[in-house]
């Protein structure tokens, strides 16, 4: 049985999704004004792990990360290279999925806050008439927080005085009040609305987005703990306003801060590390691998060192793919068991239960990983000793099992070997003997190496001084 921590009750709760069988989580992304960060990584891992989970105990999980391509920062930043929004939204679109996709990170849908500009406006227009928002002199709009009875409960803030945000405007009603609207500043970019040209606020994007795509009411709503307070209490309150569904979201998941010296990593602190700059010392898969291996709502640390441990855990885990998978061609069916073998059998049965009973735990993958090492122990040690078909074929599937949360042994597990046999060079050595031959005068045996590469599809081009290889298509 799943259990999942809420962070609105601030208890565990019975994993139950709103559709029986299916999983809508929605996870909040990027703002594209610099480069992805290790701090932004800790989180996406996270939420794939978590997803990744739920498919493999049979959910049908989808998963929408959006991205914020309009904000006071992207226009900031434009200004301050005086470059146009548009290319920083591009440069740093391209940086973030590129960083995903190197942590084997596959998002279901990316979408991106200029292309619902028209659904925004609707959706505002809906709450100024069910009278949760109101349209300022400027032409900005603002939601009414007074009208929403429960503000301040995810966050915990249940004074009115911890509500201020962050966007002082003296047209607002409540010093709390944010905006769902920004009226148009001379040189920003704007569309066109029904009260005036402007731009969307920040919070209202992810409402109408999750709506799109998840429905008025779903599973997840995750992101880092940051979000809490506004966003998160900002988006609550706008949707559950207008769709009156209550509760909007059945689970809000929130991960826990990475940190340097003691601090949040982040643009603002200029303390970040890059993810490009990381991936030049370390591997894609290191990085996942820690942040795969760490339970979501902690908080973490980054070092060298912690990533040098991830580094080894990693190859461990990656020798002992490769080992039992040569083990197996080896190995033959045998009639019986040793008694070793029903122990070896017997402890690696118990170290999938823990698995499962320790991600069954809201998604503890730290208590998890200490079964995939535990694995890895009776694989080098008792295994490789005396390997035994059933033992081997077992430990393979175990591993198969667990990578399908960690993701680290794709290319080991599921490619075939001609992926990662340098094919090309190996044609081109062949032309090469063959030329050797050529010279010795053994025509012979270079027109049968010529045949036997033309069954396969390879044609040679003799020229002067070198051969052509192509393939026939
Ligand atoms: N240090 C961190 N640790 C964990 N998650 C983080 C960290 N920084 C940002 N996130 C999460 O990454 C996602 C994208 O963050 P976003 O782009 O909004 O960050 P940001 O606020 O622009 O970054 P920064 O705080 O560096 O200025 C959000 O879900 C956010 O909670
Ligand atoms: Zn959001």
């Amino acid at each position: 049985m799943l259990q999942v921590y809420n962070t609105l009750s601030r208890s565990l709760e019975v994993f139950q999704p709103v559709n029986p069988g299916r999983v809508l989580m929605y996870v909040c992304g990027p703002t594209v004004y610099d480069y992805s960060h290790v701090g932004h990584a800790r989180t996406y891992v996270a939420f794939d792990v978590i997803k990744r989970y739920l498919r493999l105990i049979g959910y049908d999980a989808f998963h929408v990360q959006n991205i914020t391509d309009i904000d006071d920062k992207i226009i900031n930043r434009a200004r301050d290279e005086g470059k146009n929004w548009r290319e920083i939204v591009d440069e740093y679109s391209k940086d973030y999925l590129d960083a995903l996709k190197k942590l084997n990170v596959f998002v279901d849908i990316h979408p991106r806050v200029t292309e619902h500009i028209s659904e925004i406006i609707d959706f505002i227009q809906k709450l100024i008439e069910k009278g949760h928002a109101y349209v300022a002199p400027s032409g900005s709009v603002y939601f009414d927080v007074d009208t929403y009875g429960d503000y301040g409960r995810l966050s915990g803030r249940q004074d009115k005085k911890m509500w201020s945000q962050e966007e002082f405007a003296t047209e607002k009603k409540n010093p709390y009040d944010f905006a769902l609207w920004k009226a148009r500043k001379p040189g920003e970019p704007y569309w066109d609305s029904p009260w005036g040209p402007g731009r969307p606020g920040w919070h209202i994007e992810c409402s109408v987005m999750s709506s799109r795509y998840l429905g008025t009411r779903f599973d997840i709503h995750g992101g880092g703990s940051d979000l809490i307070f506004p966003h998160h209490e900002n988006e609550r309150a706008q949707s559950e306003s207008l769709f009156g569904e209550k509760p909007w979201v059945k689970y809000w998941m929130h991960t826990g801060m990475l940190q340097v010296g003691g601090e949040k990593m982040s643009k603002s602190l200029k303390n970040i590390v890059p993810l490009k700059d990381l991936f030049n010392s370390y591997d894609p898969l290191v990085v996942r691998l820690w942040l795969a291996s760490a339970h979501y709502r902690t908080i973490l640390s980054f070092s060298d060192e912690i990533l040098q441990q991830a580094r080894s855990n990693l190859e461990r885990l990656r020798g002992a793919a490769l080992l039992v998978q040569k083990l197996f061609k080896e190995v033959e069916p045998a009639g019986r068991l040793s008694d070793e073998d029903l122990v070896t059998l017997k402890e690696m049965s118990q170290l999938r239960r823990d698995f499962y009973e320790a991600m069954n735990s809201d998604f503890n993958a730290s208590a998890a990983f200490a079964s995939v090492m535990q694995l890895t122990s009776i694989i080098y040690s008792r295994i490789s000793s005396k390997p035994s078909y059933t033992t081997v074929y077992i430990a393979y599937r175990l591993l198969e099992e667990f990578n399908r949360v960690l993701g680290v042994l794709d290319d080991i597990m599921y490619e075939t070997p001609s992926e990662t046999i340098p094919v090309e060079q190996l044609v081109d050595l062949i032309v090469e003997v063959r030329n050797v031959l050529r010279s010795q005068r053994n025509w012979e045996l270079s027109d049968y190496i010529r045949s036997r590469l033309s069954d396969l599809g390879i044609v040679l081009m003799d020229e002067k001084n070198k051969t052509r290889w192509l393939l026939r298509r």
